[in-house]
């Protein structure tokens, strides 16, 4: 196995993001749910990753042997079953060259930011509709302007349907339902969609403000959702929003390059 393979492992708050590089070429990218401590230990303790990657780790075999884990993680819990890997990289924000970023600043917002700066330049603002959904931007000095937080998209439904007894679980769906919803599923539907999709362009179009050629890129397991329902609603907007699936990978291997500085 050539030096130059690794992987990056990105610990979200629904599931694992995982990417594989040889050096700073995305080979692939897939998704699982969180491992067990005991198939983590056993990967540790396995001098050849091939057998567990079909089933566990890809959708395709990587022939691999012990590759070095980048690991980005927020979800402490999971960082630390990580832990007993021997070949593992843990990236913090102290490693993320980033001016006046907060000590508490999420390691996937730092990365992602970065990314998205090194790949279309700064100012950058970065979206990452994933389990929260944020807002991270950077200006022309790479110092953090700041950001926002809210629920992400299926917090929201979740939120609805566990905290009351009136409300199903609704799925969000990819198309637009009408703003005046007439049955309480549809009527759940409009009111996280509407009000979301009004969110994110009050925060674009701020920012387009005070950065008027700022890239403005969206990350996230919700990106497509988003981007599909805001196309309907504001499509000039939406074709100046990049959707960009592996921001936070491309962050971190702004890292790995780092390291071989
Ligand atoms: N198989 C899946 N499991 C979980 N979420 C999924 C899945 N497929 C799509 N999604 C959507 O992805 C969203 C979560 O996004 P993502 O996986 O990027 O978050 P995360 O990285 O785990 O969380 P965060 O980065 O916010 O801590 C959910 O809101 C959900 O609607
Ligand atoms: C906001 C989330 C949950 C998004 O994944 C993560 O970046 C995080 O836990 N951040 C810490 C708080 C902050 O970024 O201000
Ligand atoms: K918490």
């Amino acid at each position: 196995m050539s030096k130059s393979h690794w992987l990056a492992l990105v610990i979200g708050n629904s599931r694992l993001h995982w990417a594989w590089f040889n050096a700073e070429r995305l080979q692939a990218a897939w998704d699982t749910a969180y491992l067990p401590a005991s198939i983590v230990q056993k990967l540790a303790s396995c001098h050849d990753i091939t057998d567990f990657s079909q089933e566990i780790l890809a959708p395709r075999a990587i022939n691999i042997t012990s590759p070095p884990i980048y690991i980005a993680s927020v979800v402490p819990s999971q960082t630390a079953i990580w832990r007993t890997y021997p070949n593992l990289h843990e990236i913090t924000l102290a490693q993320v060259p980033l001016q006046g970023v907060y000590p508490t600043l999420g390691i996937d917002r730092a990365l992602a930011l970065w990314g998205a700066g090194a790949t279309w330049g700064f100012p950058a603002l970065v979206i990452d509709a994933g389990t929260a959904l944020t807002f991270t931007g950077a200006n022309g000095d790479r110092t953090l302007v700041g950001g926002a937080i809210l629920p992400g998209v299926r917090l929201q439904f979740q939120a609805l349907g566990e905290r009351t007894a009136g409300l199903p679980l609704v799925d969000p769906q990819e198309l637009l339902s009408p703003r005046w919803g007439l049955s309480t599923p549809t009527s759940i539907q409009s009111g996280v969609m509407y009000t979301l999709i009004a969110g994110i362009k009050d925060f674009v179009n701020a920012w387009w403000q005070e950065f008027p050629a700022s890239c403005v890129a969206i990350t996230g397991g919700d990106r497509t959702l988003i981007l599909n329902c805001f196309q309907l609603q504001h499509p000039d907007i939406a074709a100046k929003i990049t959707s960009a699936p592996h921001l936070i990978f491309q962050g971190i291997c702004c890292y790995w390059a780092s390291l071989e500085e």
